[in-house]
């Protein structure tokens, strides 16, 4: 029976290496796979991964229809054995439907990887359908840490290195550098507690060196 997984984590925790990985092992034995991304930091149509593995991809854009899509490559005498959907959080509520479609009626595994949260903690459109449909959720077992060294489970947007809760929820960007200078947008991985104290790495360093430590409620 084929079925809609749905793996997810937060930025930098290894979730584009493993959409490449699932499609590498995929080929491998003979299977067809299409790849579909959105907004990937390395630019238009590439599913790219921190470790350095890149594969081209199809771009989604807003009004991209997967089930006319899929359909049509059958039709036209194409094969198609499984998706790989990277940056599934940017996908509509439509296109999630559509994938589900996929699956149930066309038997065909998709396999999509997204962040659950924006920077604001609240759920992407995407991964709220991801998470009402998938029939198997799995969050990815490389943890990414917050500063403190617990796991991190939020995603801190950071602007000028100061972290941010209102802005545009789509915002391409990395996670910073620890040897470089933060950039005009980044991004942080944050466990609750500094998410919500807006305590990244940067701003506890500087309240460890205050000779007076603030206050925090
Ligand atoms: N130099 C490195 N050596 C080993 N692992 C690395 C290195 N750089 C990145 N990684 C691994 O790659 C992960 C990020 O992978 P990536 O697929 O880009 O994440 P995501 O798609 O979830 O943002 C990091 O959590 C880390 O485990
Ligand atoms: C939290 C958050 C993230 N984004 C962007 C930043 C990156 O380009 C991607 C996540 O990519 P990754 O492979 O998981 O690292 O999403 C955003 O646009 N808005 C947000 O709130």
């Amino acid at each position: 029976m084929a079925e809609l997984h749905f793996f997810t984590g937060t930025m930098d925790s290894g979730k584009s290496t493993l959409a490449l990985q699932t499609n590498h092992n995929h080929a491998a034995r003979g299977r067809v796979g299409k790849l579909f991304t959105t907004h990937d930091r390395a630019g238009e149509a590439t599913v790219s991964s921190r470790l350095g593995l890149a594969h081209d991809a199809m771009e989604v854009p807003e009004d991209f229809d997967f089930w006319r899509y899929v359909v049509t490559t059958l039709t036209q005498g194409g094969r198609v054995d499984y998706l790989i959907c990277d940056e599934a959080q940017f996908y509509t509520r439509d296109q999630v439907d559509q994938l589900a479609k996929i699956v149930d009626e066309l038997q065909i595994d998709v396999f999509a990887f997204g962040i659950l949260t924006d920077f604001r903690t609240h759920l992407f459109e995407g991964s709220a359908r991801l998470v009402e449909l998938a029939d198997r959720m799995n969050v990815l077992q490389v943890e990414a840490l917050c500063w403190c060294g617990k796991r991190a489970t939020h995603n801190a947007r950071t602007e000028n290195g100061v972290m941010v809760v209102e802005g545009e929820v789509i915002v391409v960007g990395d996670v910073d550098k620890a040897d470089e200078p933060p950039a005009d947008v980044a991004y942080e991985v944050l466990c609750r507690q500094h998410h919500r104290r807006r305590l990244t790495a940067a701003r506890a360093k500087a309240v460890s060196l205050a000779p007076e430590p603030l206050p925090f409620g």
